[in-house]
């Protein structure tokens, strides 16, 4: 699976969003360690703050199947321009796999960068 191949499969899952209070819709894909993948796209609520978005879900979903090692996490958000993750998906993505590579949709392209770079220094009570 490639960066391309991931980021296919995050604007796949980006079609489930449930966003109707934003508007804005997001998808994820992430790809483990062993070379399967979860998806995963923001899901809204009347609670606004009940919100969980495509990074954490996906991450969520892994998880629960008995999945903690990870390499990469491809987001392709609504519109032109590169979504970097917010910072507590950052945060849940540095408890599971420090070294991961987070690759954000650009327009027609991607940046890659690794989460160290996005998260130098998250928090670790360990
Ligand atoms: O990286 C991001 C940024 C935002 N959202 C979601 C949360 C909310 O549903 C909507 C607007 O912030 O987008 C994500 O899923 N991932
Ligand atoms: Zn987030």
């Amino acid at each position: 699976m490639n960066d391309r191949e991931l980021l296919e499969l995050a604007k796949q899952a980006r079609g489930h969003a449930y966003a109707p209070y934003s508007g804005f819709s997001v998808g994820a894909a992430l790809l483990c360690k062993d070379g399967t993948v979860f998806t995963g796209c923001n899901v809204e609520n009347a609670s606004y703050g009940a919100a969980i978005c495509a990074e954490r879900n996906a991450v969520s979903t892994a998880v629960a199947a008995g999945y903690r090692e990870f390499d990469a996490i491809a987001i392709a958000a609504e519109g032109d321009g590169c979504v970097y993750p917010c910072g507590i998906c950052l945060q849940v993505m540095n408890e599971f796999s420090k070294d991961m590579r987070v690759i954000c949709q650009d327009r027609e392209s991607w940046q890659d960068f690794s989460l160290k770079e996005l998260l130098p220094k998250g928090f670790d009570s360990l």
